[in-house]
């Protein structure tokens, strides 16, 4: 379980995250929507420790992680899977999984063969370079990379960015089954509504770094509140 009571985050001077608080419990994929430049990114940069908060509280299972560094953070199973993807382009498919494994120190790594199970095409291109992948296999790539880690909790900065609707679609159908056979909870990212109302549950609208709408996805939906505050 997740919880967020009331954070701040700032770049320098500015603000981005404004007294917001969320949960995200075991047993779901939790969708974090907004516009362009919200501070969706920013959120879960800050919850897997990457950026330092200025107040508020980030728990994690049960424990206070808001000060903890982002090794320690990762240790506990919190893995981000960031916007861009960040593979290593001249490491192999193999390496990339392997920088995986280290990101975690202290856990005990996922079964290979489950990630491959996932993303089969992964252990076809094991000794090619990352940075000859496709888009989409780049980010089955980040996908796989975050799964050696054993999460506890996933956090997925728009995976659909940049890659071809074939692909985004199959993600759509992995992504639950992640969810449902690692019993992992998900914090998803994304602009693309289809994706998310075919894999979240419930979801949180931001705008300027504050919570605007919380609910069930098909709510938020139905009653034209994400057309209302992202336009889409
Ligand atoms: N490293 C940084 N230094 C200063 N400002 C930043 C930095 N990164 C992001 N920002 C600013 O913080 C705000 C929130 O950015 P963030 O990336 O969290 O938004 P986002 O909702 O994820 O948007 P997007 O969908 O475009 O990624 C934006 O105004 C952005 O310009």
């Amino acid at each position: 379980m997740l919880t967020i009571d009331a954070l701040n985050v700032s770049y320098g001077e500015t603000r981005i995250i404004n007294d917001l608080s969320l949960n995200c419990s075991d047993d779901e994929i939790l969708a974090v929507l907004g516009r362009n430049g919200m501070g969706k990114t920013t959120l879960l940069r800050a919850i897997a420790g990457v950026l330092e908060s200025d107040s508020g509280t980030i728990t994690f299972d049960g424990e206070d992680v808001t000060d903890s560094p982002p090794h320690e953070r990762a240790r506990r199973g919190i893995t981000l899977i960031p916007q861009g993807r960040e593979i290593f382009p001249d490491l192999t498919v193999d390496e990339n999984l392997q920088m995986g494994t280290y990101a975690a120190t202290g856990r005990t790594p996922l079964d290979r063969e489950r990630v491959y199970e996932y993303f089969p095409i992964l252990e076809e291109r094991l000794e090619q370079k990352g940075g000859t992948l496709s888009g989409g296999q780049q980010q089955m790539l980040a996908i796989g990379r975050g799964l050696v880690t054993n999460p506890e909790l996933i956090l997925l900065d728009e995976p659909s960015e940049g890659i071809q609707p074939s692909i985004v679609k199959q993600i759509g159908e992995i992504l639950p089954e992640i969810h449902r056979k690692e019993d992992v909870p998900v914090v998803i990212v994304e602009q693309n509504i289809e994706l998310v109302s075919s894999v979240a549950d419930r979801g949180y609208i931001i705008e300027n770094g504050r919570i605007v709408e919380e609910g069930d996805i098909r709510r938020l939906q139905d009653e034209g509140l994400i057309q209302k505050h992202i336009g889409i």
